[in-house]
């Protein structure tokens, strides 16, 4: 360990440690959120403007957190969300983040952005045994951006599908890329080693330098064009992967798309990145099975509401609809799982917490990280009085810091 770094005992000592273990350009990438990242700050700080009611002489002696998610049991409402790139955090990237998921039998979504490809990653974690003392089992999903050439979805849909994940997570607030400053300022590519691993073909391998360096051929020959000298510094910079989506991610996705791919595929379809009523009772119509609450970890529209509290309108709007609600954002503590289930979410969903873990030491800091907050929720709920996830209820929380007796 660095002479500055903490032996970990929480999420918030495995970042303070990845601040001093990444790379700048990763770093920025992975911490940043949208222009004045108001709503990054918020996700957390939301979740402390929320107080717990605890329940007491309940016989908290055994605490078990089984749940099932679309129809599979898993060992925990904890989960893995989508985040590029993994292997800018370690070397084993996505292998190593599958592996401590089949460990702990937890549900890990794949980013479609990922750095090593859908089947290699699901293949490390079913190389794990499973532990067979306790039921549940691992489950992957796979997170899906929209192609603007329907093929290349497609084709992706076919090639998860038969690899073995259990669901398809459209994400639907990236038309365009948040504007993220970290990223312009050190015009963020990917190493030349890495690849977008599932666009990789035999001719052609997809690296964000390669966009990089088109890019900047053809600003170099518009400056010429324009009678400047080459060499001129570049004034109007921008991240590579802003210009990757708008390379390559069609920004005309609307419901139709995704009733399309509902139509094309068995596999049961989450949209993530809902953040209204609206919107839910929309996924609702369609049909779609589960609803992930989402602003992208506050890194595409700065200002919108922290997710734990977009949560309660989601679950209102599609109360009594055959519709799971998920959510994700800002989630570092047991505390903030059991604040989340108890306002009636059915799993939540962790994105930075495993980057910092994976950039501790690969699998066994995703392990870590993911055992701290496990850990975490079970002493929480235990302490609030429940011993089983269906023991959470709404009253056990509450707004503002007044006794409900008194608001
Ligand atoms: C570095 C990074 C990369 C991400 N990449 C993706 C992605 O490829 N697809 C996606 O749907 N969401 C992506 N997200 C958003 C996460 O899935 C998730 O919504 C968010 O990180 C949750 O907030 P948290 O980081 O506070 O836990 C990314 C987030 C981060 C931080
Ligand atoms: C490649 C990016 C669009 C992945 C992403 O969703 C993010 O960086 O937030």
């Amino acid at each position: 360990m660095r002479p500055n770094q903490l032996v970990p005992i929480s999420i918030a000592d495995l970042e303070h440690n990845a601040y001093s273990t990444l790379a700048l350009n990763a770093l920025d990438y992975y911490r940043s959120g949208a222009n004045d990242m108001q709503t990054l700050k918020d996700n957390q700080e939301a979740f402390s403007r929320l107080r717990l009611r605890p329940r007491i002489l309940r016989d908290v002696s055994k605490v078990s957190t089984e749940t099932t998610l679309l129809g599979h049991t898993v060992s925990s409402p904890i989960c893995i969300a989508p985040t590029a790139m993994q292997r800018l955090a370690n070397d084993e990237g996505e292998k190593a983040t599958a592996r401590a998921a089949a460990k702990a039998k937890k549900c890990m979504i794949l980013s479609s952005w990922s750095t090593t490809s859908a089947e290699d990653t699901i293949e490390a974690g079913k190389a794990v045994p499973v532990d067979t003392t306790s039921t549940g089992l691992p489950l992957y999903w796979f997170q899906l951006y929209v192609y603007k050439d329907r093929a290349v979805t497609e084709q992706l849909i076919r090639r998860v599908e038969t690899a073995g994940y259990k669901a398809l997570v459209i994400t639907v607030d990236t038309p365009f890329l948040g504007r993220r400053l970290a990223d312009v300022r050190n015009v963020f590519k990917l190493p030349g080693h890495m690849t977008m691993a599932n666009f990789e073909t035999k001719d052609s391998k997809v690296t964000m330098a390669t966009i990089l360096d088109k890019k900047n051929e053809g600003e170099r020959a518009a400056r010429e064009a324009a009678g400047h000298t080459s060499g001129v510094k570049i004034v109007r910079q921008e991240s590579s992967l802003a210009a990757y989506v708008v390379s390559q991610i069609d920004p005309t996705l609307n419901w139709d798309d995704i009733a399309w791919v509902r139509s094309i595929t068995k596999l049961p379809v989450v949209v993530k990145g809902v953040l209204t009523a609206e919107d839910a009772k929309l996924a609702a119509d369609i049909g779609v099975e589960g609803i992930l609450v989402s602003n992208h970890g506050g890194r595409q529209l700065d200002g919108v509401l922290a997710t734990i509290d977009a949560l309660p309108e989601v679950l209102d709007a599609v109360k009594g609809r055959n519709v799971e609600v998920y959510m994700d954002g800002g989630v570092r503590k047991g505390t903030d799982v059991l604040k989340a289930l108890a306002l009636g979410a059915k799993a939540v969903f962790l994105g930075r917490p495993i980057l910092w873990g994976l950039a501790h030491n690969g699998e066994e800091g995703v392990t870590l990280a993911l055992d701290l907050i496990q850990k975490e929720l079970e002493l929480a709920m235990a302490l609030a009085g429940c011993c089983k996830l269906s023991d959470i209820t709404r009253d056990h929380v509450q707004h503002g810091t007044f006794p409900r007796s008194r608001l």
